[in-house]
């Protein structure tokens, strides 16, 4: 039994719902779908659920909201027309969408999660009547009614673990389910939606409470390749690729599949392929637990990501100092600000965070600050414009030679090192360089492991 995950990229058209319409015909092993909401048809296109955080923008500045809801409306409109579906669903839509425009009017978090759950609950409403339509015996069932149970923070939806035991209920059911992703619904009766990206967990959600053999995640790619088709031509396509290789690449930028979408997995070993709903011919890739190809492809993946802070403190004899790193981190911890690297020397230490968790005015003066009050370093230092590449393999623990590739292409491209550290599970080398240098950075590595 599976279930099969559609991003919105497959979601975008009417032409794409017939593709999907086809997949679900030919695999009666599908019994669940979970649904994302209408993305980009080309380049310059919207994804619907960005129009709906503009509606909840625009409610909350009072501005007009005419054109933004004509245009939410107008893409189930014209899927609608195109696949030849009852009209009374668009009305539906619209006295949704206005629902919650009045009755949430004034909580602006609690409106913004409630306007973005509807991409994906419409879309799971149109796309089970065009179900219906091809005669699959198709029910939408919304997350509320399968068990998804999620904690009550807004736009940070966390699984309670008692929806394994509800959604698990609906196992042996006749129907094939039509479930939105990407939110649940909290104790208190609120929508609660996940991180963007999230429908790929409500996947991961259903795959593990309705113990499926498989979770099948339909994008726009034939396989997760080994470095951005973005910044390399061709890249190598990879064929199997472990839980922890996955997660790490997907939190450093493969942003193909959501990093916390595999948490419910791994654990319950259950393999997620990654198919093109374009060419559903294609096997794709694999995520598994572990793979034999390591001594070939001792490196999997190579990724970057930018947006990173560090701060880099000095002092004589630090080394010597009882509870000067936790002192140091509890400045961060009092902020809220979580920490991705700490790489140290003897008498040095850096700490390295996502940038965008800086939402206060003078923030991070505040945090020097503070640091240069508690800890009298003597030489303090920030970076502001540092990108991380991460280098991801499970051979790097067995093959010698892995970090000397990476270096070697690094003095080719005449590019900075500002930080190196290595995650202790010693599957992934962490390399900080300046933005400027992130592509030709990722283009020489390549070269070294795939080239
Ligand atoms: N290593 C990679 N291999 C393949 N695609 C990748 C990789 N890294 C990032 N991507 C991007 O991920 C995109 C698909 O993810 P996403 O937009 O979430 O799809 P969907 O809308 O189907 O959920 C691709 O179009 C591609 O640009
Ligand atoms: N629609 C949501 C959730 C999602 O997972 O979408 P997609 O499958 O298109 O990445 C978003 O844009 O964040």
């Amino acid at each position: 039994m599976k279930v099969a995950k559609f991003g919105g990229s497959s979601l975008s058209s009417a032409q794409q719902l017939v593709k999907v319409g086809n997949i679900i015909k030919h695999d009666p092993a599908i019994r669940f779908v979970v649904v994302s909401a209408p993305g980009k048809r080309h380049n310059d296109d919207y994804k619907v659920t960005d129009r709906l955080i503009d509606l909840a923008i625009a409610q909350k500045n009072g501005l007009d909201m005419e054109a933004i809801q004509a245009d939410i409306i107008g893409r189930y409109q014209s899927m609608v027309d195109d696949l030849g579906l009852d009209q009374a669903i668009i009305t539906s839509f619209k006295l949704t969408l206005n629902k919650y425009l009045e009755t949430l009017k004034g909580n602006y978090p609690r409106l913004l999660d409630a306007l973005k759950s509807c991409g994906e609950d419409f879309n799971a409403q149109l796309i089970t009547a065009y179900f219906n339509q091809l005669g699959i015996n198709a029910r939408y069932i919304s997350p509320l009614e399968i068990g998804i149970i999620v904690t009550d923070e807004p736009a940070n939806a966390q699984l309670l673990p008692e929806s394994y035991d509800l959604i698990r209920e609906w196992r042996n059911q006749d129907e094939l389910l039509v479930i939105p992703g990407f939110f649940g619904y909290s104790k208190s009766g609120n929508i609660v939606t996940f991180p963007r990206g999230g429908s790929d967990i409500t996947g991961a959600i259903i795959t593990r409470g309705v113990q499926a053999d498989i979770y099948e995640n339909f994008t726009d790619m034939s396989y997760i390749y080994s470095a951005h088709p973005k910044m390399i031509d061709n890249p190598h396509p990879i064929a199997e690729i472990t839980y922890r290789e996955m997660r790490e690449l997907s939190y450093a930028g493969f942003s193909i599949f959501h990093d916390e979408a595999l948490e419910p997995l791994y654990q319950v070993n259950i393999p997620v392929m990654i198919r093109d709903t374009n060419h559903p011919e294609i096997e794709g890739t694999k995520i598994v637990a572990s793979r034999d190809n390591i001594k070939e492809y001792p490196v999997i993946g190579i990724s970057s990501d930018e947006g990173f802070t560090s701060i880099t403190l000095r002092k004589y004899l630090l080394n010597r100092e009882l509870g000067y790193t936790s002192r140091l981190l509890q400045i961060f911890e009092d902020q809220k600000i979580s920490i991705e690297h700490v790489p140290t020397g003897i008498d040095n230490i850096t700490v390295v965070f996502r940038t965008r968790q800086l939402t206060r005015p003078n923030q991070l003066n505040a945090i020097i600050h503070e640091i240069e009050e508690t800890l009298s370093p003597e030489w303090i230092s920030v970076e502001d414009d540092l990108a991380i590449l991460v280098i991801v393999g499970e051979g790097m623990r067995e093959v010698t030679g892995i970090a000397h590739k990476a270096m070697t292409a690094l003095a080719l491209e005449d590019i900075n090192i500002l930080m190196i550290n290595q995650g202790g599970s010693q599957i992934s080398l962490f390399i900080g360089i300046k933005i400027k240098d992130q592509e030709a950075a990722i283009r020489g590595m390549y070269q070294q492991y795939f080239g």
